[in-house]
């Protein structure tokens, strides 16, 4: 799959700009601030709908514009795939596809496989669980739409559950019937869920800790644990053993709503004990490992996009990076930087054709 094109209207710091693009690497240089992280949020917005670094939809739209539009042209397969994201101010977004609007948003995820890699996903590792949780669930529902819809009707029981406790909570009274409805509902989306973040873990972490082995030339030894309450219990007793808990507390206190990930170094927890490389060694092997396995299972190439990756990483560990892009089994791929020395330099060791875009 490739990302032919780009154009942008109204999009962040952009008024109207285009890119033709390479197939294989293309390297947007520039200074801070002018929109090197913009151009690759706009090629995730294609993908995914939304910004990955702004949930504010609107804040995506240039100041003191009304709307923005970001239009892709791609081949996959050997057809071309135009698709059109959009959002005019005080209207729902539109995500198109060769013209026609998606009435599902979630349609769409999946069909453009992407991963990012960023600064921020620091988040992972110095965030609370939400963000890890988003992180399975996202790798699993680009190629799994069950997963992503039964995670939908998950989420909006446990919002119904969460308000009737409050309600509960604030009327002095009780209904365990009503509840009792709840918790086979929320049995029923989550084991689903847990079964399948057990299954893609299982064939995940092997994955993941051969590529943070590649990056750190095997010196160092990893650990990424899935931690969750149904591994020993059934959802439902335990919703019916908590209820005392929930109702005190006004929400659900179990469920998969509080997995976790622990990510672990040399057997500690690599949010303390992990230096600044190790940590960015460590969030690139979690994303390369998910480049794997989404192209595993859809068969492919995920586009890469790099954000200023190169910043507090040791050379050595920049030439393994690059040793493991330039390689057929990577697709298109798109790198971020500030210092366009810096990036022509390492670019030039791999054997692929590429772009220089100066921004
Ligand atoms: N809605 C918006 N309207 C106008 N400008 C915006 C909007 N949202 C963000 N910007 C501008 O976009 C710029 C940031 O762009 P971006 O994050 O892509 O920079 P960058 O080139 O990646 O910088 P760095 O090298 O510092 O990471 C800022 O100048 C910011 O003010």
């Amino acid at each position: 799959m490739i990302l032919k094109s780009l154009s942008l209207l109204n999009y962040k710091n952009f008024d109207s700009k285009s890119f033709v693009f390479n197939d294989k690497i293309n390297c947007i240089v520039g200074n801070n601030g002018i929109g090197k992280t913009n151009v690759l949020d706009a090629i995730y917005h294609l993908s995914f709908g939304k910004s990955y670094f702004n949930p504010v939809a609107t804040q995506n739209i240039r100041h003191n514009e009304d709307f923005f539009v970001v239009n892709g042209d791609y081949t996959k397969n050997e057809k071309n795939e135009k698709v059109i994201v959009s959002l005019k101010r005080g209207q729902k977004k539109v995500i198109k596809r060769n013209g026609k609007a998606y009435d599902k948003f979630s349609e769409h995820i999946g069909f453009l496989p992407l991963v990012i890699i960023s600064p921020a996903d620091r988040d992972l590792i110095i965030e609370g669980s939400t963000t890890r949780r988003k992180f399975i669930d996202s790798v699993i529902s680009q190629s799994d739409q069950n997963y992503l819809s039964d995670l939908i009707k998950y989420n909006k029981v446990l919002a119904q559950r969460n308000a009737l406790l409050k309600y509960f909570a604030l009327n002095h009274t009780f209904n365990a019937d009503t509840i009792d409805v709840y918790n086979t509902q929320l049995t029923d989306y989550g084991s689903k869920i847990f079964k399948k973040r057990d299954t893609f873990l299982k064939a995940f972490i092997p994955i993941f800790k051969s590529r943070y082995e590649a990056i750190s030339n095997g010196n160092e030894v990893v650990e990424l644990v899935y931690d969750s309450h149904l591994f020993e219990n059934d959802l439902n007793l335990l919703l019916k053993a908590n209820i005392n808990k929930d109702r005190a507390l006004h929400y659900t206190s179990v469920g998969i709503h509080k997995d976790d990930l622990s990510f672990n170094i040399e057997n500690h927890p690599i949010k303390k004990f992990g230096s600044q490389g190790q940590q960015k060694s460590f969030l690139i092997a979690l994303k390369l490992a998910q480049f794997d396995f989404i192209k595993a299972q859809s068969g492919v190439n995920p586009i890469l996009l790099l954000d200023d990756i190169f910043d507090k990483l040791d050379e050595n560990r920049v030439g393994q990076i690059i040793k493991l892009v330039d390689d057929e089994n990577f697709g298109q791929l798109f790198i971020s930087d500030t210092h366009a020395e810096r990036t022509e330099n390492v670019i030039k060791q791999v054997h692929q054709s590429y772009e220089m875009f100066k921004l």
